[in-house]
């Protein structure tokens, strides 16, 4: 077992009196090499689950485990890649993906080798001189993924890498993080709002139920890759998916407008396939 969160609570304090209680009692286990995706609506508590993982935040009860190792803080073994990718303005490409290993008292030479391979494998090896104001928002992304890359972590944390870029940009990063994925076996827990990014890139999506989050349903994707939306296997699950996820969403939309509210039931899939460039 690669990961393995048990019976975590997680309970934030929330003014001076009260407090807001975000996690209920998850279970939540990833093999090594499992490309697994957490869903569910805003605010369910899937990025307090990565920062639990990550050991950037601790759980109220329960334990959190890496590697049969119990997690109390960061390490070298979990890197994250969160939305905006956090390069280092004032450093070029090469320099940012080498940083990491130098830190782990590398030789600047063998750093450089192993950060040009990263490089490589996100299709940036010609863009080692640029700085990050000279690329675009999907090259960037390519840029975090190849620094996490590099680290040779045992599990790769994603927190909506993708959301900020553009249909295409999304689409084209899909396939090369599938492509990474599959050449170096790591162990991928990606978060995500959107049903089809989840599907199409993971071996298994988890669905959370709103606030107190909880794991609602795990789904396992066996369509063949590289994936195509219209497989009838992701056409069909989809709408599984979805059915549950408007359930989480209307209780989330009632709690905000009131016990009246009744979500429109394409809504969410338009939202999805808007997201994914689907403009049916
Ligand atoms: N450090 C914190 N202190 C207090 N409340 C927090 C803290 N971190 C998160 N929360 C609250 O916990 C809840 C879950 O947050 P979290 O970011 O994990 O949700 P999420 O599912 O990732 O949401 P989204 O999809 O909108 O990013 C939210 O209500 C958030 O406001």
């Amino acid at each position: 077992m690669k990961v393995n969160l048990e019976q975590v609570n997680k309970t934030f304090p929330k003014g001076k009196n009260d407090s807001l209680h975000v996690l209920q009692d998850i279970d939540l286990k990833i093999e090594a090499g499992e490309f697994v995706s957490l869903l569910g609506p805003s605010g369910c508590g899937k990025s307090t689950i990565l920062n639990l993982i990550a050991g950037l935040d601790h759980p109220t009860s329960g334990d959190v485990y890496v590697n049969g190792q119990k997690v109390k803080g960061p390490g070298t073994d979990r890197v994250v890649v969160f939305q905006q990718g956090g390069l280092f303005p004032w450093m070029n490409v090469l320099d940012n993906v080498t940083y990491g290993l130098l830190l782990k008292n590398m030789s600047k030479k063998e750093a450089q080798e192993k950060a040009m391979e990263g490089l490589r494998m996100v299709h940036l090896g010609n863009f080692t001189k640029s700085f990050p104001h000279e690329l675009s928002g999907g090259m960037k992304q390519r840029v975090a993924i190849a620094r996490s890359l590099v680290m040779d972590p045992d599990v790769l944390l994603m927190d909506e890498p993708f959301a900020a870029l553009d249909e295409q940009t999304r689409i084209i990063l899909h396939q090369e993080l599938q492509e990474i994925w599959e050449k170096t076996g790591k162990t991928i827990l990606f978060i995500t709002h959107n049903i089809r990014e989840a599907l199409t890139l993971s071996e298994r999506v988890l669905l959370m139920s709103t606030r107190p989050g909880a794991i609602k349903n795990s789904f396992t994707v066996q369509a063949s890759r590289p994936r195509d939306p219209s497989d009838s296997v992701l056409v069909q699950l989809e709408k599984r998916v979805m059915s549950e996820l408007e359930e989480e969403m209307e209780k989330v939309l009632k709690e905000e407008f009131g016990d009246g509210y009744r979500l429109k039931t394409s809504a969410v899939r338009d939202r999805n396939r808007e997201h994914m460039g689907d403009h049916i």
